[in-house]
């Protein structure tokens, strides 16, 4: 059984009298340091000169100051800033100004499990990773809820690693929501098959496909668009409501015969086969590997990619239908 810590097990008093730097002010960076400040904890902001970052973070009200100035005055470092970015900032800026008994902290394990950052043995490591996009870390705090959290330690140096690492995590509101313990390499190895399987790379292309082969057959884009793109939300909330058995309730039992029927000729043994292989690719290291060399060698595929996938169909009719929605007015 997982173990899970809720807000009474977490005591915010461990971040008393001790200053935390945000270095990175983007998704995740702008939801901590504007959460944990409305928690009461004292923040700052770490950043480099010129990012665009710095005045949105000011305006915010929120100290700003380099990351190596950042890291000197804090207690508490969590890095925010892009995974494949981090081992240049930490052997730059980070690592030469950390001193025994501060923690450094990560909203994901890719650096540490896969060794592209080694940490001096005197300071604690610990990880909190929202399971959820920054900016819904944000808007679900605001609304008095939060998003779930893994914690994890990696080095203990003070004994308390583990009790810092929940009361951070209580500061950006996931005790609201759940913490679950975990390791390092657990959260590296299910958030990266989750992104990539199921959550991002399986939705999108389940999407595309489902797009694709509707207006190839003829039907009106924005019929696809709404069909296989607008309300696979709708139909989450509801799984994320009250779990699949909800949201066959609430759908008709003409489209839960076709879910039963249909659901597994979509979703094959092939592609489960597949499934397997991209975890082992992400266990043994070889997703790593690439994705490092994509950016040592400028993303030749990334930018290629990115550029053709939001110049398709898709998100032209959906951009246009978006915009004609009520709640749009005005944006
Ligand atoms: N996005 C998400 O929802 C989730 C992310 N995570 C993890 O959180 C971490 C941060 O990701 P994410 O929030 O997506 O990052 P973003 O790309 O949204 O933001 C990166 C931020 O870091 C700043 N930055 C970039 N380079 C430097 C540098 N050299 N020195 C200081 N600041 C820098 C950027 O500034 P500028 O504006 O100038 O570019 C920007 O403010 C990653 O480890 C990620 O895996 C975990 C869970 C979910
Ligand atoms: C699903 C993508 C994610 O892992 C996240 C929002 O949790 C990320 O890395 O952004
Ligand atoms: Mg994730
Ligand atoms: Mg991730």
């Amino acid at each position: 059984m997982a173990k899970m810590f809720y807000e009474k097990d977490c005591d915010l008093s461990y971040l008393s009298g001790k200053k935390v730097a945000v270095i990175g002010y983007g998704s995740q960076g702008h939801a901590h340091a504007l959460n944990l400040k409305e928690s009461g904890v004292d923040v700052i902001v770490g950043l480099y000169i010129g990012s665009k970052s710095w005045p949105i973070a000011e305006k915010a009200g929120l100290k700003v100051m380099t990351a190596a100035d950042a890291t000197k005055a804090a207690d508490v470092i969590m890095i925010l800033i892009n995974d494949e970015k981090q081992a240049a900032l930490y052997k730059e800026s980070i690592g030469p100004n950390l001193s025994a008994g501060k923690a450094l902290a990560f909203a994901h394990g890719f650096n540490i499990h896969f060794k592209q950052i080694i940490p001096p043995a005197d300071i604690d490591v610990f990880m909190v990773a929202p399971k959820g996009p920054g900016h819904t870390v944000r808007s679900q705090y605001q609304e008095g809820k939060g998003v779930p959290d893994l914690v994890a330690v990696y080095q203990d140096a003070t004994g308390n690693a583990m009790k810092i690492a929940l009361a951070y995590a209580a500061g950006i509101g996931g005790a609201r929501a759940g913490i679950l313990q975990t390791t390092f390499q657990e959260e590296t190895e299910t958030d990266l098959f989750g992104e990539q399987a199921v959550l991002c790379g399986g939705v999108t292309a389940l999407m595309k496909a489902g797009f694709e082969t509707l207006v190839e057959a003829g039907y009106q884009p924005e019929s696809a668009y709404f069909e296989c793109v607008h309300e696979m939300k709708l139909i989450i909330d509801l799984v994320n409501r009250g779990g699949l058995n909800f949201m066959r309730y609430s759908i008709s039992d003409t489209a839960e015969y076709g879910d039963y029927c249909t659901g597994p000729r979509i979703i094959t043994d092939e592609t489960k086969k597949e499934m397997k292989k991209v975890l082992t690719e992400i266990q043994n290291g070889t997703f790593a590997r690439n994705w490092i060399l994509e950016n040592q060698c400028g993303r030749p595929f990334f930018n290629a990619t990115k550029k053709k996938e939001s110049e398709q169909m898709l998100e032209t009719v959906g951009k246009d239908l978006r915009e004609k929605m009520i709640w749009s007015e005005g944006k």
